[in-house]
């Protein structure tokens, strides 16, 4: 009996009664604690829970620092102050690294002529130059996101070859104009004339990110050339033992081999820089090498001048015209291919090591002269984003145009801009015996003409600005 009374008072007491609500969470105190922590622990674990996934599955110390925040979208602007030209670059990454769109494209992509290096006697007007660029990618940005978005400017060789105190003049003008005039996050030491080897290695960065091979191991990856208007870069993986067979500088240091992490790969990446060596830059050493008694490589029935790095050469035929074999002679004297530091070692030209080659090497994506003239005389589709091509092409272009005289070569080459004309024998030979006797790359061996890349069904422009952005959204929290 005294047992059936309890239970009814605590089925009373359950049901309400006459007790308050106060009395009763006070009472059931203990209960409530042991249920509500389990729960709200689960709740926590669900929420987080897509985030350490993809931490995890990134690996790799760039993606690591990469800022894991679930959702969000850092956005990098970049300019490319490039020797003959400005460009902007905009990308927007997610959590996982990954370029996700803008407006229609993956990046926004403006360009302009002429680059900063031709301002070099007016400072202020190179600055002003970027202006419109600015605007543009401005424009794409969140208003919100502004404030936060890096904004970055690599010169490369035009500045280089202005050297000293004309090119920081025009970097100070350039950081003076980002701090007025730009919403973005700019920051002095992110306004600079970009290391010839650093730029290599972001090409190569781009590249292989574009083409999804970033993580693989190095034999994976593909090899880069990209032939600017001031220097030449070449960039590619070798193995660790290969990289320990770098040549060391005097000082110890390893000028040759960059060692990077990224998507949990350890890459030890040969890059090599040729400042002077870019395609017009080259038409000046070339031109160096004969004078003013004419050159084998300007179209027969040319003569004039060519203005380059604020000096003038002497551009005119000989008599007898241009020549594809004696224009060839030529060039291989102004790549200096035979230097006598090379008796010790392989090199590429100008006593430079060659990297050793290797499997890095034997898939080449070669960028932009190389990809322009090849479109420019026909034997790549100008409106293809990649071509297949040999190193022999160059050659049997190059031949064609030094059999054409000055007055025939605007209706034999329609696309080549009238300018370009004159050195149309020169810059092809060039492009061969650079490729060939420069580079050592067989004559006959397959290589990719590289303009854009496609990623995700969009085209991303094949250069180097991409290597930076992922740098600096890789860093970002
Ligand atoms: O973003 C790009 N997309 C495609 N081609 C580019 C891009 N940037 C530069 N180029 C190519 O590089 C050539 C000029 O090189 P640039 O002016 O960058 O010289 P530099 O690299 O020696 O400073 C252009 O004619 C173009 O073919
Ligand atoms: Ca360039």
């Amino acid at each position: 009996m005294e047992h059936e009374k309890m239970i009814k008072r605590n089925k009373q007491q359950l049901h309400g009664g006459d007790s308050s609500l106060s009395d009763k969470i006070h009472r059931y105190r203990g209960v409530i604690l042991v249920i509500s922590v389990p729960v709200l622990l689960i709740c926590f674990v669900l929420f987080v829970m897509p985030t350490s996934e993809y931490s995890e599955s990134m690996g790799g110390s760039v993606n690591r620092k990469f800022s894991p925040k679930f959702g969000s979208r850092n956005y990098a602007v970049i300019f490319d102050a490039g020797s003959s030209g400005s460009r902007v670059h905009v990308f927007c990454f997610d959590q996982h690294l990954d370029l996700v769109p803008i407006g229609n494209d993956l990046e926004l992509f403006v360009q302009k002529k002429p680059g900063l290096s031709a301002y070099a006697s007016d400072p202020a007007a190179a600055a002003n130059s970027l202006q419109s660029l600015l605007e543009k990618a401005e424009d794409v940005v969140p208003v919100d996101l502004r404030s936060n978005t890096p904004v970055r400017v690599g010169a490369t060789a035009g500045l280089r070859q202005l050297g000293g105190n004309a090119s920081d003049k025009i970097l100070q003008a350039v950081r003076d104009f980002l701090k007025r005039k730009s919403s973005l996050k700019s920051k002095a030491s992110w306004v600079t004339v970009l290391d010839g080897n650093q730029e290599g290695a972001y090409q190569w960065v781009t590249i292989n990110y574009l083409l999804g091979n970033l993580g693989k191991k190095y034999f994976d990856t593909v090899g880069v050339v990209d032939l600017g208007g001031g220097s030449v870069q070449m960039a590619y993986a070798i193995s660790e033992a290969d990289a320990q067979k770098a040549p060391k500088l005097s000082g110890g240091e390893d000028t040759y081999v960059q060692e990077m992490y990224l998507k949990g790969a350890k890459y030890y990446l040969y890059v090599h820089s040729y400042l002077h060596y870019g395609l017009l830059a080259a038409r000046a050493e070339i031109l160096k090498v004969t004078k003013e008694s004419g050159s084998p490589c300007i179209l027969t029935g040319h003569h004039g001048s060519y203005k380059y790095g604020g000096k003038t050469y002497t551009a005119s035929a000989m008599s007898q015209g241009s020549s594809l074999t004696n224009c060839r002679m030529v060039a291989l004297k102004a790549l200096k291919v035979n230097e006598s530091a090379c008796t010790h070692m392989k090199c590429t030209f100008g006593g430079v090591w060659n990297g050793g080659g290797g499997d890095g090497q034997k898939n080449m994506f070669v960028a932009s002269f190389f990809f322009d003239r090849a479109a420019e005389v026909g034997f790549v589709d100008p409106n293809v984003a990649v071509a297949k091509v040999r190193p022999i092409d160059f050659e049997s272009a190059a031949r064609r145009a030094c059999d054409t005289r000055i007055d025939d070569a605007k209706a034999t080459f329609p696309r080549v801009d009238p300018d370009n004309l004159p050195f149309l024998c020169m810059d092809l030979v060039y492009q061969y015996t650079l490729l060939v006797d420069g580079f050592g790359l067989d004559a006959r061996q397959e290589m990719t003409l590289v303009k854009k890349v496609k990623y995700k069904n969009s085209l991303v422009e094949a250069a180097w600005p991409l290597g930076s952005a992922i740098e600096v959204a890789s860093s970002m929290n």
